[in-house]
């Protein structure tokens, strides 16, 4: 994964009330990171900085390619567009300066993604709030994005329309975009999400982070922790246990793909194995969190 934007030591007040203090962290490529914390804790705020809408009090955003574009999903859509949503898109295309032809194209290509062509000569403003909202996110993928930035996407959908928004996300996802958004609805975060930003007190806290290439919980038992030093660094010990005949019974997170190596080498030092499964990540590790 590489790093396409980093958030470093953001501080913002308004009219003195401060809302975000030294807040830093990062978004790879390929992403979905949902973005939480309690009503008026500055998600919005954090957004618009990353955006360019806004500008931090001090810190910087630093795009890590100076052509990364970002494209922003505002929370409301605006109620009355009499525009179809070829109309509206072309629109929005022409205001920021796309040639007709390459637009034209785009055009197509994000309704036929979108799932929106049977509609495209249907006015905006009988669609319903989920269709509406795909159209402000086509119009965020108008150019070629690279981090798209979603403030309550799921507010005022009902179960279907999230579910279908869900397939949207790991589409966009899948043509290589990363995204951000803030959200509540936990549902959507455990099916999706590859890592969780919480913001509280001020500040943001990574409270979890996914690695979706595939894991083992492996489970072993070896006379000395001195014989793991070569093997540490491949392993995420979770637990350590002494047993009753002297020996350590060692519960860890090995990546899948190392697994054989690692095993092979418990061997030799004559360790014995006691379980070995896959781990299925994201349900394991959301369950103790929300
Ligand atoms: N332009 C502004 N001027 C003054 N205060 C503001 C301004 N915009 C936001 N605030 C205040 O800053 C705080 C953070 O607002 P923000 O909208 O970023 O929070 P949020 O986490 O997105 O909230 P919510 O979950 O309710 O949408 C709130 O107390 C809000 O009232």
């Amino acid at each position: 994964m590489t790093t396409i934007l980093e958030v470093q030591n953001i501080c913002k007040q308004y009219n003195r009330k401060k809302i975000l203090e030294n807040v830093s962290f990062s978004i790879a490529s390929n992403q979905i990171i949902a973005l939480v914390g309690k009503n008026g804790s500055g998600k919005s705020t954090l957004l618009k900085m990353i955006s360019s809408f806004m500008k931090p009090d001090s810190g910087s955003i630093v795009k890590h390619k100076t052509s990364l574009k970002v494209g922003y999903v505002p929370e409301t859509t605006p109620s009355h567009i009499l525009f179809t949503p070829q109309e509206y898109l072309y629109h929005m295309g022409c205001i920021r300066g796309m040639a007709k032809k390459q637009l034209l194209q785009k055009i197509e290509e994000l309704l036929e993604m979108f799932q929106l062509k049977e509609e495209k000569n249907t006015r905006i403003i009988h669609f319903s709030k989920g269709m509406k909202q795909k159209v402000m996110i086509m119009q965020a993928m108008l150019e070629e994005t690279d981090l798209l930035i979603m403030d309550e996407p799921l507010s005022g959908l009902d179960a279907k329309a999230q579910n279908d928004f869900e397939q949207i996300l790991a589409r966009v996802r899948s043509k290589g975009l990363s995204i951000l958004l803030t959200c509540h609805e936990t549902k959507l975060l455990e099916n999706l999400v590859d890592s969780v930003l919480l913001i509280q007190e001020n500040t943001v806290i990574q409270i979890k982070e996914f690695d979706s290439s595939p894991t083992h919980r492996l489970i072993f038992e070896i006379a000395s922790l001195s014989l793991l030093d070569e093997l540490i660094p491949s392993m995420d010990i979770q637990q350590k246990q002494l047993l009753v005949n002297g020996h350590y019974e060692i519960v860890t997170i090995v990546p899948a793909k190392d697994s054989d190596q690692i095993l092979l080498k418990l061997l030799q030092q004559n360790a014995s194995i006691k379980y070995l499964a896959t781990v299925h990540h994201k349900k394991e590790q959301f369950s103790s969190h929300f």
